[in-house]
């Protein structure tokens, strides 16, 4: 594969877009002074993968005219950076085909409920996307519920029921009331007044548009006056995607829209192109049939990940909603330079807390193009290791995990063996791994210490201009050559670790 290793869910639309687009790119930046035919010759290159991807020929060519008046390239100088000038006017060209212009309803939270109303055609992923959406909120602790109103489908309740028995969040709905709007006034009414932050509601789909489907969403709306709501598209229709959100926008006030099936379809460019440029906001994306296979959508992040730049800024975000970031106990121990095993097992456990481990990959800048295929995908060989480590961590008495120097003999690492049910051999890889982390923090502890970084404050700045070169070299000595390699080297590490740090949140993904 020529492009970046697509390491989220949305495997289909990074694989087949942002490989090729990524590789015409990186065939440019060969040339150190890149021309006119150069310059040229990468725009058709992209422009064939977007078509490919079904994104609308006239937006494709929008593209292309926005990019060669961006960079003007007969008329540059010797000393500016043609390269550096032509990624940027590619990225923010695919940010804007990717934006709507305006932002979606926002949510608040203490203001009384937020009813958001799900609206869609049958099959689309409608109550699938019900349960992913409250379960997001759900884990970033907004009391979160749900109302089956889709009584056209026999079974939707019970698949909404059994959704969100798994996800743990409170339901309504009712195997007798055949009226969908009753259903839902009930529900609503019930749950606005046990205080819910946010009640979502699924309503019926058909399998066209319909004036039925049309007039019932209409009729629903008056009767739960929802804060928002939310078309579900299945992105497989491709750039169609455009007529099928106009059409829906033109009967019912969508506020927001949710692109299914990024997982299974190389189309998905398109759909996605089509939907904002319908002047529709894109608030989350479906990449997979699971509850956390959903994540949200702003354009600048995904082009980034599409292009194998990362998504700090995603990561940070996922890492503060699975409770790892503002751990402010932990900051201040790991500024001191102190790391324990205790430690480390909260980190793990943090990253199963994040979701699919491919997902979280994906988001690290430059990882994901440089980790072979598998490498971090769910049951792959990383995503097994960090879950044994768990087991043996499970499996140490609470001396071993805040005193790890006690490990450190044979009979220990044999009873932790038996104990975890794992090999003597992957004990001792959990404690040498173990050392490398607790040296880099001991390293950046007594950097801190020695005024260099003004503690906790000073770790804010540490990957920005307070890092000295003898920092670097410490931290970069610290670290496993191949894993600083996988990361995009020590520039993209220090980029990672300064946004980390700066919301107190701490390296832990390095394993
Ligand atoms: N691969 C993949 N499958 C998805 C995604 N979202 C939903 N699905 C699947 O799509 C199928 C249809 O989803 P539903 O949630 O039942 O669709 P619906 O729109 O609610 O259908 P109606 O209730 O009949 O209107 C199910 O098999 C889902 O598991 C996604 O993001 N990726």
């Amino acid at each position: 594969m020529t492009g970046p290793r697509p390491s989220d869910a949305a495997a289909m639309v990074l694989n087949e877009l942002g490989g090729k687009i990524s590789a015409a790119i990186r065939r440019m930046s060969n040339n150190t002074v890149p021309d006119e035919t150069v310059l040229k010759q990468m725009l058709s290159e992209i422009a064939r993968a977007l078509l490919e991807a079904d994104v609308n020929v006239r937006a494709v060519q929008q593209l292309r005219g926005n990019v060669l008046s961006a960079v003007d390239i007969s008329s540059l100088g010797a000393g500016v950076n043609k390269v550096k000038l032509i990624q940027k006017a590619v990225f923010d060209e695919l940010c804007r085909m990717l934006d709507a212009g305006h932002k979606a309803v926002p949510l608040k939270r203490g203001h009384g409920s937020n009813v958001v109303m799900f609206v869609g055609l049958q099959g689309n992923g409608k109550t699938t996307t019900c349960a992913k959406y409250a379960y997001h909120y759900s884990r970033k602790g907004w009391k979160t519920c749900l109302v089956c109103a889709d009584t056209f489908r026999a079974g939707a309740f019970d698949q909404l029921k059994q959704n969100a028995t798994k996800a743990k969040i409170p339901f309504y709905g009712s195997y007798t009331e055949t009226d969908p709007v009753a259903i839902a006034t009930a529900g609503v009414e019930r749950f606005r007044a046990e205080g819910y932050d946010l009640i979502v509601v699924d309503t019926s789909g058909r399998h066209k548009q319909e004036v039925a489907l049309f007039e019932e969403m209409e009729q629903m709306t008056s009767a739960v006056k929802p804060t928002d709501i939310v078309f579900v598209m299945d992105s497989s229709i491709g750039q169609a995607a455009h007529d099928q959100a106009a059409a829906f926008r033109s009967r019912v006030d969508v506020g927001s829209v949710i692109i299914t099936k990024l997982d299974g379809h190389a189309k998905g460019g398109g759909a996605l192109s089509a939907v904002a440029a319908t002047r529709s906001p894109i608030t989350f994306i479906g990449t997979g049939e699971h509850i956390d296979e959903f994540e949200p959508f702003v354009a600048e992040r995904f082009v980034g990940r599409l292009l194998g730049m990362g998504d700090v800024s995603g990561l940070m975000t996922t890492m503060k909603d699975a409770g790892l970031a503002n751990n402010a106990d932990m900051v201040k121990r790991l500024t001191g330079g102190v790391f324990t095993l205790r430690d480390m097992n909260e980190q793990f456990e943090g990253i199963a807390r994040m979701g699919p481990l491919d997902k979280v990959m994906g988001m690290i800048p430059g990882l994901s193009s440089m980790l072979p295929e598998g490498a971090v995908g769910n049951g792959s060989e990383g995503a097994k290791r960090i879950q044994a480590f768990g087991y043996i961590m499970d499996a140490m008495t609470d001396e071993e995990l805040d005193n790890p120097k006690v490990v450190w003999c044979t009979s220990r690492i044999r009873r932790v063996a038996r104990g975890s049910g794992r090999h003597v051999a992957e004990v001792e890889a959990l404690l040498v791994e173990y050392r490398r982390f607790a040296k880099m923090v001991q390293s950046v502890g007594s950097m801190s210490k020695k005024g260099g970084m003004g503690g906790l404050g000073g770790m804010g700045g540490m990957g920005g201009p307070h890092m000295t070169r003898d920092m670097q070299a410490k931290m970069q000595q610290a670290m496993d050559p191949a894993m600083l390699r996988q990361m995009g080297g020590a520039g993209n590490m220090q980029e990672m670790l300064k946004k980390m740090m700066g919301s107190g949140g701490m390296p832990n993904l390095l394993g």
